[in-house]
């Protein structure tokens, strides 16, 4: 069996599996069975194949979170359950941030991106000099006064970056500021909100669309993302994949799929990228909706895209 050595932040060679079945960062329900749908496809044998031993994590499991995302009080401000995904979000933090301690590597499982506000922060109290490859049709950039849906998978960036204090819902306030626009780069935008686009401008952060995708190709913009916030290759990589990068004709199921994005092989070729600099630290793969599929064969897309993500980052290769 091979031995993933070339890991330099995987210093126990054991994967921690980071359930977050959660859909409280956006309505659609569904997103939740994502973790169970990866794991019955396999998730755990495949990555174990190349060398890993895991182990699984379930920080939600005692929640009640049908009857919280019921509760239609819970709001602040133009945030939609705001409490409901605090509270999540410092969970899941908790259980990156201990397997990260402990020389794992956190692999989460979700749900939707707000949960990127808990496994980010985890990864950064290990690794303070970390940068994340944000991989996205989204910016997920809106503040609490930007956003127009009012759902929190589009804001975990900002939080993430301490961008509205003064609006922060009192449960998100446990949100470190723990990334700088320097130490962010995205892959993927073709759906960014007029506001957010605006935010990346003024922040400079970098930001590759899919139209640089089709001008440069996706091998140089691995390279250009990653010059920009990691140019010595010498700082740790969480890789904070959103499956709607790649585009709906391979990846159906997700709650707010957007044409013209990633082919599969472009999305899965960002994955190996950062497996070859061997200096992922962390993965989250979210937003594989099952419910939205219209039939069977989009469930199966879907979910396989979200397992050969895992599989990619995690040292799979074609050869
Ligand atoms: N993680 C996602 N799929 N985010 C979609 C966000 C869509 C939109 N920009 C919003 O703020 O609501
Ligand atoms: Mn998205
Ligand atoms: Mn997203």
């Amino acid at each position: 069996m091979p031995s993933p050595t070339h890991y330099k932040y995987a210093a126990t060679k054991n994967l921690s599996l980071v359930l977050a079945p959660f859909s409280g960062g956006q309505g659609k329900g569904g997103v939740e069975d994502g973790p169970e749908y990866l794991l019955e496809h396999g998730i755990e044998k495949h990555l174990k194949s190349l060398g890993w031993s895991t182990t699984i994590s379930d920080p939600l499991k005692d929640d009640d979170l049908a009857a919280q995302k019921s509760d239609l009080s819970d709001v602040s401000g133009k945030c939609k359950r705001p409490k409901m995904v605090g509270q999540a979000t410092k969970k899941i933090y908790a259980a990156v941030k201990e397997a990260a301690h402990k020389g794992d590597i956190p692999v989460t499982l979700g749900g939707d991106h707000s949960i990127a506000m808990g496994t980010i922060a985890g990864t950064l109290d290990k690794h303070p000099d970390a940068c994340v490859l944000w991989i996205d049709a989204h910016g997920d950039i809106n503040t609490p006064s930007t956003s127009d849906s009012g759902n929190i998978h589009g804001m975990p960036v900002s939080f993430l970056m301490g961008m509205e204090p003064e609006a922060c819902p009192p449960d998100l306030k446990w949100v470190p500021n723990c990334i700088a626009a320097n130490k962010i780069a995205y892959i993927g935008l073709r759906d960014v909100d007029a506001e957010e686009k605006k935010i990346l401008k003024d922040h400079n952060i970098s930001a590759f669309s899919m139209y640089h995708v089709d001008k440069y190709g996706i091998s140089k913009v691995v390279e250009m993302a990653l010059d920009k916030i990691n140019p010595n290759r010498d700082c740790p990589i969480h890789l904070s994949y959103d499956v709607d990068a790649i585009d709906p004709l391979y990846v159906p199921a997700t709650g707010t799929p957007v044409r013209g994005g990633l082919t599969l092989r472009e999305g899965l070729f960002i994955a190996e990228e950062v497996a070859e600099t061997g200096l992922l630290c962390a993965l989250d793969v979210v937003e594989v909706n099952p419910a939205l599929a219209a039939h069977d064969v989009h469930v199966l897309d879907t979910v396989s895209a979200g397992v050969s993500i895992a599989k990619c980052a995690l040292g799979e290769t074609l050869l």
